[in-house]
């Protein structure tokens, strides 16, 4: 199984990630975070960062926005954590180069089994991966868990990223899950404030992966 850290701000900790041979490196570029990399890291050091999974963190970010950083970060892949619809991605995409994948985030509330479905059917055109996280105001970063068990409810005919919360503690019930994720995405229960990583404890999960 893969490995994605999200929410990285410090370039001494992306190395030794790197080192770690972490698969995607995740930046957030939503100024409400705690964990905004523009705080900490220009475009110009991210876009110095050497690796092919360079993952910018969006939420209902304007498509000329997502575009401008994308560039001059020189991304990988776009994560799309709001409210974006399947006529915005596409829209988007004829903007971003070709080989630019694009994760969609489906924040899991309260909504049913079939909703939840519908809406993963609308957006496959558009998409490369599925990620699903906890639903919250903040639209992510709470380190609150959803109840895996409705994924075993729905159709995921695209490889998917599994997030919200995820710890050393609650990694072991992966097991439930009928169709596994391609990568496990972490962020705030693996570190010691938001932005700074715990690399201890990341280290401690590649061992139980
Ligand atoms: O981390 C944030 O601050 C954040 C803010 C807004 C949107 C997404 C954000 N992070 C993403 O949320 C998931 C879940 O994080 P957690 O494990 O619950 O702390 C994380 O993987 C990021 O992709």
């Amino acid at each position: 199984m893969k490995l994605k850290v999200c929410g990285l701000t410090k370039i001494d900790q992306i190395q030794e990630l790197i080192s770690l041979k972490v698969d995607f490196l995740g930046f957030i570029f939503y100024e409400k975070s705690p964990r905004y990399v523009l705080n900490h890291l220009t475009l110009k050091e991210i876009a110095e960062i050497s690796h092919t999974g360079k993952v910018g963190v969006f939420v209902n970010e304007s498509i000329k926005g997502i575009v401008e950083i994308a560039s001059e970060a020189q991304l990988d892949i776009i994560q799309l954590h709001g409210d974006e619809n399947e006529n915005y991605i596409a829209n988007l995409k004829t903007q971003l180069p070709f080989n630019m994948d694009i994760i969609k985030v489906i924040r899991i509330g309260n909504q049913t089994a079939g909703e939840l479905q519908k809406t993963i059917n609308h957006q496959l055109s558009t998409i490369n991966y599925l990620l699903f996280d906890t639903d919250s105001k903040a639209f992510g970063g709470t380190g609150e868990t959803f109840d895996w068990e409705i994924l075993n409810e729905l159709e995921i005919p695209i490889p998917y990223f599994l997030s919200g919360g995820i710890s050393l503690e609650n990694v072991q019930q992966l097991s439930t899950l009928n169709t596994q994720p391609i990568s496990l995405d972490i962020n705030s229960k693996f570190e010691t404030e938001p932005g700074i990583k715990d690399l201890k404890k990341i280290k401690q999960l590649y061992e139980k992966l």
